[in-house]
């Protein structure tokens, strides 16, 4: 960091405003607002089609907006894009690497893509950080799921990007390897990369500094976990008992409940107003067998709602 300039003082490293695409004359990203500071560790989360991956496009230069416009690391989206692609880091969904190419070569090879000047060097500084110099010579499509996402972001930061962005990069990998690979997006925040990361896991929204929900193309909410639990103002009410599968029945559709969803051998009851859910879980309780007590509302309720709220909209 240059002397005498505080983190708040740097332009944001994503700004972007009105960021609206079309594909086949239906806009499927709406006029987005985007603004992410150094440092920062941002979960973008909503439901399967909702944008993400095409804003992530956008944002990086991949992808041409049909409206809007912004920067990324100070760059023009517009009429920078190769600027904008020469210093981020974009792992995709899907294992970008190739399967039939040994650790080492895969690391050659991205290391030529990102033009960087000794391959070799780079390739075997990458594999000693990663522990991976006794299997160097392993084919790629050897390597367990998270292994291979392990990889792929060591390969993605080989050329020092100021920013990643990650869509989907644990989709399909175990908890302990998604453990793994968040401590990693951690040190590589601490070290002053600004991370976006798209996600469908709860425990790694949790995991970033703040949350960005899109539904259908517009972003519906935004904030710290916290934050956006208490703007979700829902009351969560928890069923226990031999009665709470019967009553979890009688409460379905009710009057103030929003959503009923069984959790091991309990069943939380959410809405948002919550005279009426109290109304609705007393009128079922004289005919079952339950406790009920007063929850926590979770991140899932709040999106499961924010899902079916921007659906509602939408038809
Ligand atoms: N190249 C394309 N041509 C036509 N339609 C596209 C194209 N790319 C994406 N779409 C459509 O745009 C919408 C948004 O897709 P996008 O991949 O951005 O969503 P997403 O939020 O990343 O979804 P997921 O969570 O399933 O990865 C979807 O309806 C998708 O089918």
């Amino acid at each position: 960091m240059r002397s005498g300039t505080s983190q708040s003082d740097r332009p944001p490293v994503i700004e972007v405003e009105n960021l609206t695409k079309r594909f086949g004359g239906k806009a499927v990203v709406k006029d987005i607002d985007l603004e992410i500071a150094r440092g920062e560790i941002v979960g973008f989360l909503g439901p399967n089609g909702s944008g993400k991956t095409t804003t992530i496009r956008m944002i990086c230069g991949l992808l041409h907006p049909d409206g809007g416009s912004g920067t990324c690391l100070g760059y023009d989206i517009l009429t920078q894009a190769e600027e904008i692609k020469r210093r981020v880091g974009y792992m995709t969904q899907r294992f970008s690497l190739y399967e039939d190419l040994t650790i080492e070569e895969n690391l050659v090879f991205v290391a030529r893509l990102y033009g960087m000047k000794n391959v070799r060097k780079a390739a075997k500084d990458t594999l000693d950080r990663l522990g991976l110099a006794s299997r160097r010579g392993q084919l790629a499509g050897t390597l367990s799921g998270g292994w291979k996402q392990r990889l792929a972001l060591a390969a993605c930061t080989m050329h020092k990007p100021e920013l990643l962005l990650l869509d989907e990069p644990t989709a399909g990998v175990d908890p302990k390897a998604r453990r793994e690979f968040w401590d990693e997006i951690h040190e590589l925040a601490e070290l002053g990369l600004t991370v976006l990361v798209s996600t469908h896991y709860m425990d790694e929204a949790e995991r970033c500094h703040r949350i960005v929900y899109i539904a259908y193309g517009t972003i519906v909410a935004r904030g710290t976990v916290s934050e956006i639990i208490d703007q979700s103002k829902l009351t969560t009410f928890i069923l226990s008992g031999k009665g709470a599968p019967a009553a979890a029945k009688a409460l379905t559709g009710a009057d103030g409940v929003e959503q009923v969803a069984p959790f091991g051998s309990e069943v939380h009851v959410v809405g948002s107003d919550a005279q009426a859910l109290k109304t609705a879980i007393d009128s079922v309780k004289t005919d079952h067998d339950i406790a009920v007590r007063q929850g926590e509302t979770t991140l899932e309720d709040v999106f499961i709602r924010l899902m079916s709220q921007a659906q509602a909209l939408e038809k």
